[in-house]
């Protein structure tokens, strides 16, 4: 019997464009000016040090930028980047530049299934922060108040069983009990490894007949 559901958001509960086509250029541009003008921020200065770590260390300020660029050209689940961009974000959606986008169905289903008792988190690659933000300037209010917890890949990657297991954990519910949501096979196959329920959400993508998820093409297929 699923108790909580866990989703994913891009491609999942927000579209694959609001993500590539609006956020990511948005952090992209405003990327090198941040980092400029925040350098005497501690959590910039932490987020800075810790891609510096990850790229091998001692990069100067031009090089560690142009290595960000890369990371987010090539979409790398990257965490001190996410944070990054999520501080980004936070000023786009505080200017107005921007709400965020989610499916009309993944809302309807998401308020119906919080009425009805079950928990609601989200995990995505995005940071908590990141997700917080989009759910609460979303274009239907502020939605934060379905939600019970955020994941990011500070608790591990979405293709790692070990992440799931963590999750399920700190629900302090048996993996069974838990619904995965994603657009992404590998991700439901790693929660799948942990023993999560999971549902695959092909919403642009053709049905994988060979696929062991359930696959739906949005949340009004999706039966608890
Ligand atoms: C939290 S909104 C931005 C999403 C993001 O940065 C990303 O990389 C999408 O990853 P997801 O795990 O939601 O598919
Ligand atoms: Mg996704």
């Amino acid at each position: 019997m699923i108790k909580a559901i866990v989703t994913d958001i891009e491609g999942t509960s927000s579209s694959l464009s609001f993500v590539k086509d609006v956020l990511f250029p948005y952090a992209r541009a405003r990327l090198p000016d941040f980092i400029k003008s925040h350098q005497d921020h501690t959590e910039v200065q932490h987020l800075l040090v810790a891609a510096n770590q990850l790229a091998g260390g001692n990069l100067d300020e031009k090089t560690l930028i142009a290595q960000f660029i890369h990371w987010i050209d090539t979409d790398q689940k990257i965490t001190p980047l996410k944070s990054l961009q999520g501080l980004i974000w936070q000023e786009g959606y505080c200017n107005g530049d921007f709400t965020g986008h989610v499916y009309e169905d993944a809302v309807r289903n998401l308020r119906h299934w919080f009425d009805q008792g079950y928990k609601l988190y989200v995990y995505s690659s995005g940071s908590v922060q990141a997700q917080k933000l989009l759910f609460g300037h979303s274009d239907f209010g502020d939605l934060t108040p379905l939600f019970s917890g955020y994941f990011d890949t500070h608790i591990g990657g979405k293709k790692e069983a070990i992440s799931y297991e963590r999750i399920a954990a700190e629900l302090g519910l048996p993996a069974e009990q838990i619904l995965f949501l994603s657009d992404i096979k590998d991700e439901l196959d790693a929660a799948r490894q942990a023993g999560l329920a999971t549902c695959w959400l092909v919403r642009e993508q053709a049905p994988d007949a060979a696929a062991a998820h359930v696959q739906v093409s949005d949340f009004d297929g999706i039966h608890l």
